[in-house]
């Protein structure tokens, strides 16, 4: 790909990298950012996944001013929040977090929420906020211990993984689906667009599909 301006992906996530992969852009460089994901007090759920976005995307632009080969590059970050009105469920790392979620979410609606910052060559911040409404199925006790046992929920928000066995919770999705696995790619491609980063399909489906 010559001349393409590089591209860095400020996240650890594989299913970012994969997202972005499927959009037809393989990022030059991975820079995950160590940042504290804990909420504010009070602080609600769209300030909250635009602030840590913003934060990884900063820590990911010091990293790459420091390096000859990546200086001047896109960067891209990502934080995924999920919520129920309000209140913003938690990343579930321990089983009691992950039940709690799916108890939760058992039934009713939420809504995930993606921030994306994109840091141009420039040094310019671009953010844009998606928003996805979900609707699970009552989930039974049982429901709830199985797929607690899947371990699919491990280090996922809102204690689930839509990509997964979860994906057979879901009774009514409204808007992105890549939103809710993590990048949003109508609005991740349209934003690289109209900073002139070249979107290209052209050599896409090499995997057949
Ligand atoms: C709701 C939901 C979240 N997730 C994931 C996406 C994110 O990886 C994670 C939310 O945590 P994030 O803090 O957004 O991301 P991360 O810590 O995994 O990665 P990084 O900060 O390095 O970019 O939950 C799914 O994979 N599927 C889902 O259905």
């Amino acid at each position: 790909m010559l001349g393409r301006p590089k591209f860095v992906l400020a996240s650890g996530s594989p299913r970012r990298l994969s997202l972005l992969n499927q959009a037809g852009i393989e990022p030059d460089a991975l820079r995950p950012a160590d940042v504290d994901e804990t909420p504010k007090r009070g602080e609600l759920p769209r300030a909250c996944a635009n602030r840590l976005a913003r934060a990884k995307a900063d820590a990911a632009l010091k990293s790459v001013q420091l390096d000859d080969e990546l200086r001047g590059a896109f960067i891209l970050s990502a934080d995924t929040v999920v919520a129920v009105g309000r209140r913003i469920l938690p990343k579930a790392n321990l089983v009691d977090e992950a039940a709690q979620c799916l108890r939760l979410l058992s039934g009713r609606n939420h809504r995930v929420y993606t921030a994306i910052t994109l840091v141009t060559p420039r040094e310019a911040f671009r953010q844009r906020l998606v928003e996805t409404r979900v609707r699970f199925k009552r989930l039974s006790e049982d429901d709830i211990q199985a797929y607690i046992g899947s371990g699919e929920w491990r280090g996922k928000a809102g204690g689930y993984a839509v990509q997964g066995i979860a994906g057979s919770f879901v009774v009514k999705m409204v808007g992105s689906y890549s939103n809710v696995v993590g990048l949003p790619l109508y609005e991740t491609t349209t934003l690289l667009g109209g900073e002139g980063f070249p979107i290209r399909f052209g050599w896409l489906n090499a995997a057949g599909i």
